[in-house]
């Protein structure tokens, strides 16, 4: 299998010379084209700086990620891909969805990084009305704005809104936490669907090792910002090697 994307001895680091969080501790992985990588672990442990360094929003103190062979970051600079390449879908629609805005500029708002032939291809309003659709929306739900609607429903917009731009690599930061379990089990087939459907590939972030079990083909188990294990799904779930990733499971199977 071909990665997508590589992980090279990755380090992130916060704060000051006083005050230093080793978020994210030399961590190499690849992420296969087509396949959903889950990443787990305890709340702290890094996960979400390692996706803030996947989608740009976080510069890494030291190593090197490239994406389709590719380095993402020269410089403290992120070197996109190709706009709207990489998408992301966070936890809480209620704060990533601006309140200020109607469904419809929300979901066009990434094609702004598009250039304007390509713009004008993929906002359109066939387009628009089609992903709408698809995502379980209704089109008169386009002039509305997120406070109207529920939090599957908001999660829908969020996932229309990551895939307007036609990316092949998305990373989903707890993307169903903030819902009820029903609903969650909905927006989860949906995003296996669309994920079959765009030949997508996934970085799964999530406490939830049902969730994780349900959604993905391998675990990454992260620990104090190191990687502690990777492997099939199956193989950490069934045969862990770390006594971290036990401990996790015991954990984590108690509260699911
Ligand atoms: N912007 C920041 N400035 C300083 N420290 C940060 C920043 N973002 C994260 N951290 C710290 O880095 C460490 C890793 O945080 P991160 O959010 O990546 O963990 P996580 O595994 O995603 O946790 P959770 O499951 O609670 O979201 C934590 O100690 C956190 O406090």
């Amino acid at each position: 299998m071909t990665p997508l994307v590589q992980i090279n001895h990755i380090n992130k680091i916060y704060g000051n010379r006083k005050d230093v969080i080793e978020a994210v501790k030399d961590i190499s992985l690849p992420v296969y084209e087509g396949e959903t990588l889950g990443l787990v672990g305890e709340s702290g442990s890094g996960k979400s700086t390692l996706g803030k360094l996947l989608i740009g929003l976080e510069a890494p103190t030291s190593g090197e990620i490239t994406y389709r062979d590719k380095v993402l970051w020269k410089k403290k600079r992120f070197m996109r891909p190709r706009p709207g390449e990489i998408q992301t879908v966070f936890q809480d629609p209620q704060s990533s969805l601006d309140p200020r805005l109607r469904v419809k500029q929300i979901i066009f708002e990434p094609l702004s990084a598009l250039p304007l032939k390509e713009r004008k291809e993929k906002g359109s309003i066939e387009r628009l009305h089609a992903l709408v659709k698809r995502v379980g929306l209704k089109v008169e739900h386009l002039d509305r704005y997120p406070h109207e609607f529920s939090g599957g429903q908001r999660q829908r917009i969020a996932i229309a809104r990551a895939l307007i731009t036609g990316p092949s690599f998305i990373v989903l930061d707890e993307p169903t936490s903030a819902l009820d379990v029903s609903v969650q089990a909905q927006v989860l087939n949906l995003l296996k669907e669309l994920k079959q459907e765009n030949q997508l590939t996934f970085l799964f972030i999530s406490h939830n090792m049902s969730v994780i079990r349900y959604m993905c083909d391998r675990i990454a188990v992260m620990y104090k910002g190191g990687l502690v294990e990777i492997d099939e799904t199956k193989n950490v779930l069934n045969h862990p090697k770390h006594d971290y990733t036990k401990m996790l499971l015991s954990s984590m199977l108690k509260v699911n």
